[in-house]
């Protein structure tokens, strides 16, 4: 709950204005049943009219004072709630933003938006009802039966059986379901992830007839859901049933020994009048209180979820001796010994590797799938770090650069291209925010992707659909492409990004990136691609097997010249 505090702290002014309106529809609500017993023995029994609209005009009047402290309170209330809902929303935002990609693997898409959204309602829910009611219930109830006793003290001993009894049950009932509700979040986590996976999967469901394998699975994970919540929303039911029976139970006594009372001159028609509104009331708090207390005891569930977001550690930050003068003027890049494992497994995916690019130097990666060419990549713009070992560039250990700088100067197009809702101008100068229609031109000439843009119906202002899903995917590619081109990055890094382009178009995409100054990094598995580079790095199994130019690797590496075969064809390896 130390961020819920926290956060509301910016507004305690605010709330102290809704806690001393609280009070006053407290006072309020107090004195009328007093006023309505006077108005009774004074004014009705009497019958004396001036006294009774004496009294009336009292109570109408407070009445309409606790009408306008409830209003004004609400406001507040709600200013509060809202304010605090919007700064923790924008704190974890930007929170998630500064996320490592081992934070980011921790907590999931799905459990992250039910914290962005369930999670944060559920705190606002309780700040809200802290506003409204937390103080008002229990002094309402303690209020409630001060006054019962004021009023006539025998007939008021019915509280001290009623209230207590009321009290143990409802913070039973709390107990148990503030677990229950813990549940209901942690299953709401389960219904969320199953629908994002099959939103963002449809296609591929459909594709591969699995709805009702993915169907099913979605009912269970909403079975269990429903299950839970009618576990805990049962209980909750269970409560009203009880209360209302000790509740009619505790007015018929009042009624009954207020009878007596009143035949024995002991007490007056409008004390038991008086009295039977504070058992009301007084009942109503203690159900108030019983929600209040199930509405903290979700929210702690809740905060807890949050603050484990904000207490998270991020693994991966700028180091505080990186120095603001280090540039990335050449693109050299060194690898020195340098190993990566990946935080939750036992082998390292990357082992002992040690080479170096010059700058504008093309290079292929080449190597079966899961030999570590991605993980390579990542180590680059810091993505993560490496686990033993240092990765330079321009001579500098890549954790000595201001972090923003170092990814800013680095075009990295990742193996699956992802864009964003928006159009494909929108979607080009994200990578420069400042880029004119010249370069976003450019660059998409040359990511080979401006005579297709041209022929759409609406050319650059086409409207991207979620995830780029009316691109075919060599066009996202490009798209994607032209993005990073768009920076002039000193470094170029494509992450099988060709794989969907043909051989004409791979090749004017490569010759055009020739034209760029910048050191540049392709994995593929083409070896079309590879011929037309400086260099090959042929990988296997997280090590470097072999470096080495496409004809003098064709000689030396059984590796590479199998994969030549697999894709040429034997006879024709010494041809290529
Ligand atoms: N986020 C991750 N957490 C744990 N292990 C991972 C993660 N990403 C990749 N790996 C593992 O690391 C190894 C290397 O993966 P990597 O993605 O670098 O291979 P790759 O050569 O790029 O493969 P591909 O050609 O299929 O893209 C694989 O064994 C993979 O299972």
């Amino acid at each position: 709950m130390k961020y819920v505090a926290r956060f509301l702290k910016p507004y305690y002014f605010q709330m102290a204005i809704a806690w001393f309106l609280m009070l006053t529809e407290l006072a309020v609500e107090l004195m009328l049943p007093f006023f309505l017993g006077k108005m009774i023995d004074e004014g009705i029994q009497t019958q004396e009219l001036d006294t009774i609209i004496f009294w009336g005009s009292i109570m109408v009047g407070l009445a309409i004072l606790s009408f306008a402290a409830g209003i004004i309170n609400s406001f507040f209330s709600a200013h509060v709630t809202f304010k605090f809902g919007y700064d923790m929303r924008q704190r974890l935002f930007e929170k998630v933003q500064a996320f490592s990609f081992k934070n980011l693997n921790e907590y999931p898409t799905s459990s992250l938006v039910t914290r962005f959204t369930n999670d944060i309602r559920m705190i606002q829910n309780g700040i809200f009802m802290g506003l409204r009611i937390m103080l008002r219930a229990p002094l309402l109830v303690l209020g409630g039966v001060i006054m019962a006793f004021l009023v006539n003290w025998r007939i008021a001993l019915i509280f001290l059986v009623t209230v207590p009894l009321l009290i143990g049950f409802l913070l039973f009932v709390v107990m148990k379901a503030g677990k229950l509700f813990r549940k209901v979040q942690e299953r709401l986590d389960n219904v969320n992830r199953v629908m994002q996976e099959n939103l963002s999967g449809i296609r591929l469901i459909k594709a591969f007839v699995r709805k009702k394998h993915e169907t099913n699975r979605f009912m269970g994970a909403n079975t269990e859901l429903m299950q839970n919540t009618k576990k805990a929303l049962r209980l909750i039911e269970t409560s009203m049933p009880v209360l209302l029976f000790v509740m009619n139970m505790s007015l018929l006594f009042i009624l009954w020994y207020g009878n007596i009372e009143v035949g024995n001159n002991n007490a007056q028609v409008g004390d038991v009048v008086a009295i039977v509104n504070y058992a009301l009331r007084v009942s109503m708090a203690i159900s108030m209180f019983g929600f209040l207390t199930m509405a903290i005891a979700r929210m702690k569930a809740s905060s807890d979820r949050i603050a484990q977001v904000l207490d998270a550690e991020i693994d991966l930050v700028e180091s505080e001796y990186a120095n603001e003068q280090y540039r990335v003027n050449d693109g050299t890049i060194e690898f020195s010994n340098v190993s990566f494992r990946y935080p939750n497994l036992k082998e390292d995916v990357l082992s002992e590797l040690s080479f170096t690019v010059q700058p504008q130097e093309k290079i292929t990666i080449i190597g079966a799938t899961g030999s570590g060419k991605t993980s390579l990549f990542q180590l680059i713009p810091r993505l993560y770090d490496a686990t033993k070992g240092s990765v330079f560039i321009d001579g500098h250990d890549v954790r000595d650069y201001k972090l923003d700088y170092l990814r800013g100067a680095i075009g990295y197009v990742p193996q699956a291209p992802l864009l964003f809702t928006g159009s494909i101008r929108e979607n080009i100068r994200w990578g420069k925010n400042d880029a004119s229609e010249d370069d976003i031109i450019q660059a998409a000439k040359d990511a080979q992707i401006h005579d297709t843009i041209k022929n759409l119906p609406n050319g650059y202002d086409t409207q991207i659909g979620q995830k780029g899903v009316n691109l075919s995917g060599g066009q996202k590619q490009r798209v994607s492409i032209a993005r990073a081109l768009i920076r002039h990055p000193k470094i170029l890094m494509l992450d099988d990004s060709t794989s969907a382009l043909d051989l004409k178009t791979e090749s004017r995409l490569l010759d055009a990136i020739n034209q760029y100054e910048c050191t540049t990094l392709i994995v593929t598995q083409k070896v079309t691609t590879a011929m037309s580079t400086d260099r090959i790095f042929l990988m296997d199994d997280g090590q470097l097997l072999d470096v080495g130019r496409h004809d003098q690797l064709v000689k030396t590496s059984d590796l590479y010249r199998k994969i030549v075969e697999s894709q040429f064809g034997k006879e024709d390896v010494h041809e290529h």
